[in-house]
């Protein structure tokens, strides 16, 4: 069995920017030495290439925008977030949805340029969609439970099982990662034993007191 991920969101916390993407970063990165476990740091992308400077540890983007380069004000180039130092991004966030074809013009240009895909769904039947277009993982998250404090692992297991079981049903290569409000040694646990090959999460780690120790505490059961 391959290694479970954790893929951390920082999102837009002001726990988790500028300066302090870099601590977070630190703490991810001693975490998972300590661990064996890999862990992804998914920082603003203004903060990316401050992270990638100073620590080395597998970067992804929170969005990147399906345009090629030219005149597009705002946007998140993707060939820019790479030479900033991302290995992967994120895709469709429930926080900043995409238009389908815009999806996989996206999971297309990360496949084009050699970086991890992740794209999130909201249920079973978006999850199945979207593996039919190949991205290296989708992480289901129903929206209602995200910061919420309430695992999806624990709250709806099915949505993690029948999300695994439809992705893999369509290609057993993509990884399914399962998201909000998990935190504990307990919530990735039961994200395991429901198929999972990994978590992908935010609040739990970010807002806590001391992120090395809950990000060791997550993955204490494993
Ligand atoms: O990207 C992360 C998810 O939206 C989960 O967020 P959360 O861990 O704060 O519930």
């Amino acid at each position: 069995m391959n290694t479970p991920i954790v893929i951390l969101n920082y999102k837009t916390y002001l726990e988790s920017s500028g300066e302090n993407a870099l601590e977070l970063a630190r703490a991810l990165k001693s975490a998972s030495e300590e661990s064996g476990i890999t862990m992804v740091a998914a920082p603003q992308a203004a903060d990316i290439y401050r992270v990638h400077d100073q620590i080395s540890l597998p970067i992804f983007a929170q969005h990147i925008d399906p345009i090629t380069p030219g005149g597009h004000t705002g946007s998140n180039l993707i060939e820019t977030l790479i030479e900033a130092g991302i290995n992967g991004s994120l895709i469709n966030h429930s926080e900043n949805r995409m238009k389908l074809a815009d999806i996989d013009e996206v999971i297309q240009l990360c496949k084009q340029h050699n970086i991890e895909s992740c794209v999130c769904t909201n249920n079973i039947a978006t999850s199945k969609a979207i593996a039919t277009f190949n991205p290296d993982a989708v992480a289901v998250e129903p929206p209602e439970l995200i910061g919420s404090g309430i695992p999806v692992s624990q709250a709806q297991p099915e949505v993690v099982e029948d999300s695994v079981k439809g992705v893999k049903s369509i290609n057993k290569k993509i990884k399914v990662l399962c998201g909000a409000g998990i935190s504990t040694g307990e919530d990735m646990k039961a994200a395991m034993d429901l198929g999972a090959d990994g978590v992908l999460l935010a609040s739990g780690i970010v807002k806590a007191e001391n992120p090395k120790k809950a990000l060791l505490d997550l993955v204490s059961k494993l």
